[in-house]
This record gives C-alpha cells, sequence and structure tokens, in this order.
C-alpha cells in the first residue's frame, strides 16, 4: 500500500443534534481508487464533502477530530481552504459546466491561480483535456460552449477542469450516476487512468461500480465505518455481517 494521502482520526460530524458522522478513523492510501458505498443518509457525501472543506460553511455544522492531508489537520484555523480545493478537487454528480467556451471552462482554475500567458495556458487546456480523454473529441471545439456537448461529455470536461489545476486528490461524489452505460464506462476508464497519478475518492450508490473500478472500498451505516478494505475482500469475503447483508441486497 502507497502511504496514506488522507487521514482521519475520531472524526465526527453534527448537524446541528444529527450526528452524522461517527468516530470515523481511516486512512486513503495515495494513487488509488477507495469507493465509499453505503445506503442513502449513511453519511457518505457528508465525510467526502469534509475532504475539502464543503460541509463547514453551514450553520449549525460542529467538526470534531481531525482529517488530515499529508500530515496536517485540514480543520486547523490556518489552512487556506482555497488553495486546499486546488489540492483535492472534486467533480460533483451532475454535470456542472460553467457557462462559457470548453477552453475557458478549463482555463478557469490556473487563471484564478495567476496564470496569465496564453501559451502557458494553451498547454494547461490541452494537457487536461488528453488527461481527460477529450482531447481528440474536442480539440476542434474548443470555442465552443460547454454546454452543447453530451452529458458524458460533459462530465469528463468537468474532470479536465479539475485537473487543470494539478490537484492531488479528486474526489468524485456519484460522478456517473446522471450519465448512460457508454458515458459511464469511459468514466470508470478515464478514473483506472487517473489512478497513475492521482488519489480518487469516489461515492457510489452502485455496487457493481465500486467493485469494478475500486481498489479499497469503505461500508458506510447510519453515520459509523463498518468496513473498510481491500475492494475484493470486502465484496467476497466481508468480516462484519452488516456489509454481508448491504452488498448481497438484504436491505439498503
Ligand atoms: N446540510 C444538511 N443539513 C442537515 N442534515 C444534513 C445535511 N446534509 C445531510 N444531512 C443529513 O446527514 C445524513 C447523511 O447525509 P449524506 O448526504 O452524507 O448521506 P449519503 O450517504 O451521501 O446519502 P445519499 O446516498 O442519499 O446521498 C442524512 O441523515 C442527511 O439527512
Amino acid at each position: 500500500m502507497g502511504s496514506a494521502v488522507i487521514e482521519s482520526r475520531d472524526l465526527n460530524l453534527y448537524y446541528g443534534k444529527a450526528h452524522a458522522l461517527k468516530n470515523i478513523n481511516m486512512d486513503i492510501p495515495e494513487k488509488s481508487i477507495t469507493a465509499i458505498i453505503g445506503p442513502s443518509g449513511c453519511g457518505k457525501s457528508t465525510y467526502l464533502r469534509c475532504m475539502n472543506r464543503m460541509n463547514d460553511l453551514l450553520p449549525g455544522v460542529k467538526i470534531t477530530g481531525t482529517l488530515g492531508f499529508r500530515g496536517k489537520n485540514i480543520y486547523d484555523r490556518d489552512v487556506d481552504v482555497v488553495a486546499l480545493r486546488k489540492d483535492i478537487g472534486m467533480v460533483f454528480q451532475k454535470p456542472n459546466p460553467f457557462p462559457m467556451s470548453i477552453y475557458d471552462n478549463v482555463a478557469y482554475g490556473p487563471r484564478i491561480h495567476g496564470v496569465r500567458k496564453r501559451e502557458t495556458l494553451d498547454h494547461i487546456v490541452e494537457r487536461s483535456l488528453q488527461q481527460a480523454a477529450l482531447w481528440d473529441e474536442l480539440k476542434d471545439r474548443l470555442r465552443d460552449s460547454a454546454l452543447s456537448i453530451s452529458g458524458g461529455q460533459q462530465q469528463r470536461l468537468c474532470i479536465a477542469r479539475c485537473l487543470a489545476v494539478e490537484p492531488e486528490v479528486i474526489l468524485m461524489d456519484e460522478p456517473a450516476s446522471a450519465l448512460d452505460p457508454i458515458a459511464t464506462s469511459k468514466i470508470e476508464d478515464l478514473m483506472r487512468e487517473l489512478k497513475e497519478r492521482y488519489t480518487i475518492v469516489i461515492v457510489t450508490h452502485n455496487m457493481q461500480q465500486a467493485a469494478r473500478v475500486s481498489d479499497r472500498t469503505a461500508f458506510f451505516l447510519m453515520g459509523e465505518l463498518i468496513e473498510y478494505d481491500y475492494t475484493k475482500k470486502l465484496f467476497e469475503n466481508p468480516a462484519d455481517r452488516r456489509t454481508e447483508d448491504y452488498i448481497t441486497g438484504r436491505f439498503g
């Protein structure tokens, strides 16, 4: 196993009185795919959103414990959240390209981080679209609106937009659930390629998808981490009865 990039230690999250994450202890290894599965409402998205501090702006949210990224607690006061989100990018369930050109979508992040030179931006846009397996499809349409391409292309464009700022970690919240099977399999192929260079954490409702793409799987239930293991082990020989019940469809 590679070294851990993200380490949760006794992580708790409360939405007001509701205890949504309970003492989560989990190490996420680098350059691999970690899937988070579990029934609706078990805290999967909440946990994912903790990793780039998308929750702590909500009123009434309280977080205790630590979430380390490269050895530093991201909930420390001096953490620059904008810089954190450059290192830990996020791709959402519904493709959400900005209403601007394909080029400007990908150049958006680098421009925010101060890149101005046209040549450099051109290079970043090409590299990011290449990595997202979109360059050949879109290289002659860079000036077209990002809203004019298919849903599957839009989702890969959102991944390219995330790659443009050279993150270390990519968080994906149900990235293929709005897509058809062909577009879904392209996203899964892409994830397999990206894990050579990036650490990927994916929340998915789809157990087959977790089994197909991930190296490790974490099973959450009512805010608790019940079991976390190599994907093959967790699906073929789960240690906990509740995991077994869930993966065999007995509940959830
Ligand atoms: N902004 C919020 N305010 C209050 N409660 C919330 C908020 N977001 C989530 N919750 C609650 O926290 C719990 C965990 O929700 P979360 O969305 O993390 O679950 P999930 O496993 O991702 O579910 P799903 O698969 O349905 O997306 C649920 O009980 C949910 O209702």
